[in-house]
């Protein structure tokens, strides 16, 4: 498609969305599609929108889990499916407001301290995207409490938390985020973490929260050891799109971010992608364009720009709300398609020193999309140049990115909020997961489970297991034993290669093992449990 300015122009005003109450651009006339592909694809949106009513309603969206799929009801507690569920998302959110009050005033406070300071939030994926996005979005100048994140099984990683806190551990308030209570790299991080406060004689039941499930294991071993409180995370309410319920509200409110205002963004939003009108449905332009770029399945990948540094983890929390939910082997009825979109970003201008030189001019396999910032700072800006500021330069890159971009055949979206706030940032949470919900209906897929994880976590399991084996048989040695005898007597011969990954793990780590031979060949190795 060859367009001239004016064209262009004309383009523009025809696909520009506003929102006005949120003052929110959409613009995707940089996306190549013509009028042929819009009506090929207007009964396909009739469709999706009316599975989405249907999903607002409870519908059982989530087959494989036979689970309803209800975070727009978090916004909006009058779209609950029964009084009873509207009952426990609003006591929910009073139960967060009354504790963060009782937190925040002195109440509630750590044993021997006036109050708490500090906040660790303990969980990974949905548990830990959605917070980390929006403290990093968010954090206020003068935060009542600051906030700290274990999203990982890295030691290294936790000892660096660990230290970074140190004077401060006994007056921090730990938050256990796992909506199943079983998620080992949580389970790790809070026993790690209950050790640290064990060697400092902190009491850690006496500042410890936890968000879960209600009656997973985590929610019965909080209550049993007499934690400080536990908030319900529901079932109907995904990891991924978890950031509006306790999961993110929470922490959000004790770092003194307006939660209320988070979900007024959000509800706002949600009215507007509730539209089942393609051009006044901010999220079935999204998906429209998505479609179009990879053709329905996935061909190019979604990079993600916000030109603003508090962003930089949208594309992070994008990722797994957009991965985790399209990347599926099946449809719904059982076919093989292989579906999903890669995401990846970090920020811009920054990204333009990076990658952006493969976007403009190497394999063509992804789309853009910018996200604009209207407001450079709060307050004036000095000049750099005479009538040129900071954040001119800025707005000056992303529009030069834009154009350079599309001259080469490069497709774009254009994302435009007034500035980072709660009330956008509730927005582009609501405004994404609407977009992934309706382009999962497009291309027939369950956008709710994510089977393939749970592959992973087994055959971790299953590794773990096998080095206790290991360990039972060399402790049962006094000899050096050969990686084939090892993995022989563990009754796993045709696990040889993770028996020597386990072996050179622990050995590397003063686990007691002893590895000896040629490091380059590692059939030649032995091993046996040390002398000391
Ligand atoms: O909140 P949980 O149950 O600990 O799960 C954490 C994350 O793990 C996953 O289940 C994937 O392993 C995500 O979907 C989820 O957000």
């Amino acid at each position: 498609m060859d367009i001239s300015a004016v064209d262009l122009w004309q383009r523009y005003q025809e696909w520009l969305y506003f929102h006005s109450g949120l003052g929110l651009y959409l613009d995707i006339s940089r996306m190549r599609f013509d009028d042929a592909f819009v009506a090929k694809m207007q009964p396909e949106f009739e469709r999706a929108f009316v599975q989405m009513a249907e999903l607002e309603r409870g519908a059982i969206a989530n087959p494989d889990e036979n689970r309803m799929v209800g975070h727009y009801w978090l916004r909006n507690p009058d779209l609950a499916p029964t009084p009873e569920l509207k009952q426990d998302i609003i006591q929910t959110l009073e139960a967060i407001e009354a504790f963060v009050a009782k937190v925040h005033s002195g109440e509630i406070h750590p044993p021997n301290q006036p109050k708490f300071t500090d906040v660790l939030s303990i969980g990974i994926g949905g548990s830990a995207l959605g917070p980390e996005f929006v403290a990093e979005a968010l954090e206020p100048d003068q935060a009542p409490m600051k906030i700290h994140f274990i999203d990982n099984s890295d030691p290294t990683g936790i000892d660096k938390v660990v230290k970074s806190l140190e004077d401060r551990l006994s007056s921090t308030l730990v938050i256990i985020i796992s909506k199943s209570g079983g998620t080992p790299e949580t389970r790790n991080g809070m026993l790690e973490i209950e050790y640290a406060f064990t060697q400092r004689n902190l009491n850690f039941a006496q500042q410890a929260i936890a968000i879960t499930g209600v009656d997973s294991n985590l929610d019965r071993h909080a209550k049993s050891q007499g934690w400080l409180a536990t908030f319900p995370m529901e079932d109907w309410v995904g990891g991924r799109t978890s950031e509006l319920s306790a999961v993110g509200l929470l922490p959000a409110a004790l770092q003194g971010i307006d939660i209320r205002e988070m979900l007024a963004g959000a509800k706002e939003m949600d009215i507007a992608t509730r539209t089942p009108n393609l051009k006044d449905n901010p999220a079935a332009l999204l998906a429209l364009s998505w479609y179009f770029a990879g053709n329905g399945r996935g061909e190019k990948d979604m990079v993600v720009l916000p030109y603003k540094d508090s962003l930089l983890l949208f594309s992070r929390y994008l990722q797994q709300l957009v991965m985790e939910s399209l990347g599926k082997e099946k449809d719904l009825d059982g076919n093989i398609v292989y579906q999903g979109i890669a995401v990846y970003g970090n920020k811009g201008s920054t990204d333009q020193h990076a990658y952006v030189q493969q976007l403009r001019e190497g394999v063509p396999n992804f789309f853009m999309t910018l996200i604009e910032v209207l407001e450079d700072r709060q307050g004036p800006s000095m000049e750099i140049e005479p009538n040129v500021t900071c954040g001119d330069y800025l707005s000056g890159f992303l529009m030069g990115t834009r154009a350079a971009l599309f001259e080469n055949g490069r497709d774009s979206i254009t994302l435009t909020i007034p500035q980072v706030n709660p009330r956008t940032v509730g927005a582009l949470i609501a405004l994404y997961e609407r977009a992934v919900g309706l382009y999962a209906f497009l291309v027939n897929i369950n956008a709710y489970h994510q089977p393939g994880v749970e592959a992973g976590k087994k055959a971790a399991a299953s590794i773990l297991a096998l080095q206790k084996q290991v360990l039972a048989v060399l402790h049962q040695e006094t000899a050096p034993l050969s990686l084939e005898a090892i993995a022989a007597k563990a009754g796993a011969s045709d696990q040889i290669e993770i028996v020597y990954k386990i072996l050179r793990h622990l050995a590397a780590n003063d686990r007691g093992v002893v590895l000896q031979g040629d490091f380059a060949k590692p059939s030649s190795l032995t091993a046996m449990i040390s002398a000391s």
